[in-house]
């Protein structure tokens, strides 16, 4: 039985939702969806905020400037410790910050796939105190005057959307690991001053599984928009989840915030262990204190760090060291019209082409799986594929019913660009350009017209299409050569700092090697080669 409209105490409540959803003005025609009691805490209402930490991939750190010749990469786990760090980041007197035009970007990027309104005006504050991954005892974050404000999520499943209070930038600390045996702590600086997003969302989940859906959801945001890795698993993506409890018609309980998430699968968990701790405390008479709770994965409980009380002053003042950043309304209107297409417009698009929901969802979940560029640049993925298989068969008067490539055989296409057992790699900066003549595309081409049945994996060795290896690096570096010798202008023009046209030197060496060299090996040679030289 539903019992949210058995109970007119709660339809009442459900009323006033309804109202409040409808003064705090969302935009778009979305509604809230119709609550049905939760089995699990009958006459409890469960609310969910979320702080999600979303490390940019950006090739710098967020203030070590785009063009500064500093060794400061944004790093993955696998580095060597301590290899990638400016003097900035590790905090040496005297040295100054230089915000990454990247990082805006990409950010901004995000804030308007999330519908938020990106202000024209935020500002750097200094958030103080005191711990070893820290090295200068403050962090640069932008609480008081964010990059954006406002905004909303649509959540794939259903017609729910999570309001989005904020998303602002913020530096990402240093990593700590303790040895408790040899009683030392080590400090690897790599991540010290990376590029983050928080954002922030309204206190709108009302179960585990919308908090997963809202993370999920904005996973699979932040990678088509190439802001974000958003890996869990590697640390790119942190949520901080804070829950209270409430009985149904009450105004929202005290909330406990549960820091450090790694996986979705946790998140759910630590939100429902969270929400029994609360209702056990609360009928049993006592009260849920405000605090801050670590989860134990091994317990799947939450565990106290510190209560609001103990919490420290973080003493915010604005950073003297960097002015507001200010944005032209043009600039934004330049990040949106060079916008890559969200999953919701995607998956529209894919159904209007006449693919069935299965097949959407396969090539969708396919992209989604996709690596992230640096830097915002977008990569190949399944869906720009189709549109070039679209747009093959369309130049063969074909529609997509006709399509002789099975999902099966497209997804193992997609698999071998990326593992660049043949090449497909986009060169270039927000565009979707597929380098001619790569020989993932000869590949699709040969699997279109021959209506072949095989796996591209065997098309490609008989085709003799499999991607240079690193050993036959001494002939990508003879095309290199010839490309910068045919193309004198082009390559005296990137010596002088006009990078993007970098891409036709590696569209002419894409043309030597007949599309089997690797684009980004070919970018970094040509680099090398040129500057060499100057
Ligand atoms: N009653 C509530 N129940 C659950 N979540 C709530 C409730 N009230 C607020 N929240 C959520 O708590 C979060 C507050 O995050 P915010 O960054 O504003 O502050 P903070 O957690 O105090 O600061 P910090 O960034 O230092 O952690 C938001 O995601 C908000 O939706
Ligand atoms: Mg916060
Ligand atoms: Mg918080």
């Amino acid at each position: 039985m539903n019992l949210v409209r058995a109970c007119p105490r709660r339809a009442q409540h459900q009323w006033k939702l309804r109202e409040l959803w409808r003064i705090n003005g969302l935009r778009g025609t979305h509604r809230q969806r119709e609550r049905v009691e939760d089995r699990r805490w009958p006459g409890w209402e469960v609310v969910v905020g979320i702080e999600v930490h979303a490390q940019i991939k950006s090739r710098k750190k967020l203030f070590s400037g785009e063009w500064e010749r500093s060794e400061a990469r944004t790093t993955h786990t696998n580095d060597a410790p301590n290899t990638s760090v400016s003097c900035f980041d590790a905090a040496l007197p005297g040295t100054l910050p230089t915000l990454n035009p990247k990082c805006v970007e990409l950010a901004v990027r995000t804030a308007l796939a999330l519908n938020a309104d990106v202000q024209r005006r935020s500002a750097f504050d200094r958030k103080h105190y005191f711990y070893p991954d820290l090295p200068s005892g403050y962090q640069i974050t932008q609480r008081y005057a964010p990059l954006a404000r406002g905004g909303y999520l649509r959540l794939s499943r259903d017609d729910f959307t999570v309001r989005i209070t904020q998303l602002q930038l913020e530096q990402d600390t240093a990593k700590s690991t303790v040895h408790a045996g040899r009683r030392v702590s080590l400090i690897d600086l790599n991540r010290a001053g990376s590029g983050l997003m928080e954002i922030v969302s309204e206190p709108d989940m009302r179960s585990p599984e919308e908090a997963g859906d809202y993370v999920r959801t904005l996973q699979t945001l932040l990678r088509a928009v190439g802001s974000s890795d958003g890996s869990m698993e590697l640390g790119s993506l942190r949520c901080d989840v804070n829950v209270s409890v409430n009985r149904y018609g009450q105004p929202p309980g005290t909330r406990c915030e549960i820091k450090n998430l790694n996986s979705i699968k946790f998140v759910m968990t630590a939100i429902a262990s969270e929400v029994f701790r609360h209702i056990e405390l609360l009928e049993s008479g006592r009260t849920v204190t405000q605090e801050t709770r670590g989860f134990d994965e091994n317990k799947a409980e939450t565990f106290k760090l510190r209560s609001k009380e103990d919490s420290p002053d973080y003493r915010y003042m604005p950073d003297p060291n960097l002015p507001p950043l200010l944005l032209s309304q043009e600039y934004i209107e330049h990040v949106r019209s060079s916008m890559p297409e969200l999953p919701s417009e995607t998956r529209v698009r894919l159904l209007s082409m006449g693919l069935s929901e299965r097949d959407a969802d396969v090539l969708m979940t396919i992209d989604a799986g996709r690596e992230v560029g640096f830097d915002g640049e977008i990569g190949k993925g399944a869906i720009a594929m189709t549109q070039d298989l679209l747009g093959q068969l369309a130049s063969r008067k074909e529609t997509f019913s006709d399509n002789p490539v099975s999902v099966e055989h497209m997804g193992e296409l997609i698999d071998m660009v990326q593992s660049g057992k043949v090449t497909g790699e986009f060169i270039g900066v927000s565009q979707y350009l597929w380098c001619p003549g790569t020989s993932g595309k000869t590949l699709l081409r040969h699997m279109i017209s021959h209506r072949s049945l095989d796996y591209p994996s065997k098309l490609a060795k008989e085709l003799g299409l499999i991607a240079l290896s690193q050993d036959d690096s001494s002939l990508v570096k003879e095309w290199c050569l010839e490309a910068i010798k045919e193309l004198p202008q082009q390559a005296e023009a990137v010596r002088k700092g006009n990078l993007p046209v970098l891409n036709r030197l590696v569209g002419k060496v894409m043309k030597l090697g007949r599309g089997r060299a690797n684009a980004e090996t070919v970018r970094t040679l040509l680099l090398e080669l040129l500057r060499e030289e100057s």
